[in-house]
């Protein structure tokens, strides 16, 4: 199964990833994380993983991916930046970072000011996304930048199921609006995952959010994952709301 997970900035988007990449790994699933933000920097700290190398040298860097691009582009033919399918065993070992039962993939980072922008990554992560053939236990969860370019980049179109997180704020309330009109658009199903939830916001967000019956898992508002996103610490604890989401999802 492949997952995409979205949502505004700072919704909590990495922290799901590495709460159901664990709970997968718990449950002996095969589990590759793939983080297609181009901004994050943190994702592999809350894996408990050393940072990867980003995937976009492996295909020879920003600038020659861009380059075939840009002829693509001008001969009016399309990108094939891979070649073939892959399975979770056929990922280069240099590029990927491995700890606690989790595969991480960087697809890249945007390392200096004034490099260009960011499509090279965003074609590249769909890419690797659809070329991906995955055995019936395997998870992917694909990580997505805050807001809704990824969706313009055609990368949860590679995926079986999107994850929208919400937190408790009109903007995120707002945005599940537009993201449930694009996931129908694109005929992937969405669910909505509420995040650093108290019961009171919990019904508000019930009442406020597009369509409620989208939402699969509730989050509390805990200590324990606000300290380990500020020490940059692996997210090592079980949580119920987790080990629920995992169980709706399989039986879809
Ligand atoms: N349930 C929660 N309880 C407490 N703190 C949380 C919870 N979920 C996320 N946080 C905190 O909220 C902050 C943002 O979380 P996170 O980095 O996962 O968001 P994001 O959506 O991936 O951000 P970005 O848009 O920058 O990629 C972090 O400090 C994290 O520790």
């Amino acid at each position: 199964m492949k997952i995409a997970i979205c949502g505004k900035g700072g919704s909590g988007k990495s922290t799901l990833a590495a709460l159901l990449a664990r709970e997968y790994a718990r449950r002996n699933r095969p589990v590759l994380v793939v983080d297609t933000d181009e901004s994050n920097l943190g994702l592999h700290r809350l894996l408990g993983t050393d940072a990867p190398s980003d995937l976009m040298n492996y295909f020879g860097g920003k600038m020659t991916v861009g380059a075939k691009i840009m002829a693509a582009m001008r001969d009016k033919a399309s990108v094939n930046l891979i070649e073939g399918a892959w399975t979770l065993d056929d990922l280069p070992k240099d590029y990927v970072a491995e700890g606690h039962g989790v595969r991480l993939v960087s697809v890249g980072k945007i390392h200096d000011a004034g490099e260009g922008c960011a499509c090279p990554m965003g074609m590249l992560a769909r890419q690797f996304l659809k070329n991906l053939r995955l055995g019936d236990n395997d998870v992917v969860i694909a990580d997505t930048e805050a807001g809704i370019e990824h969706f313009g980049r055609g990368i949860d179109q590679e995926a079986d199921v999107i994850l929208m997180v919400l937190d408790p704020s009109f903007e995120s309330l707002r945005l599940a609006e537009k993201i449930t009109g694009m996931a129908e658009g694109i005929g992937v199903p969405l669910y909505y995952v509420l995040n650093k939830t108290d019961p009171t916001m919990v019904a508000r967000m019930r009442e406020g959010v597009a369509d409620p019956s989208r939402i699969v898992c509730e989050i509390p508002q805990e200590p324990g994952i606000l300290e380990a996103g500020l020490g940059g610490q692996a997210l090592t604890d079980r949580h119920q709301a987790i080990g629920t989401l995992v169980e709706v999802l399989e039986r879809r």
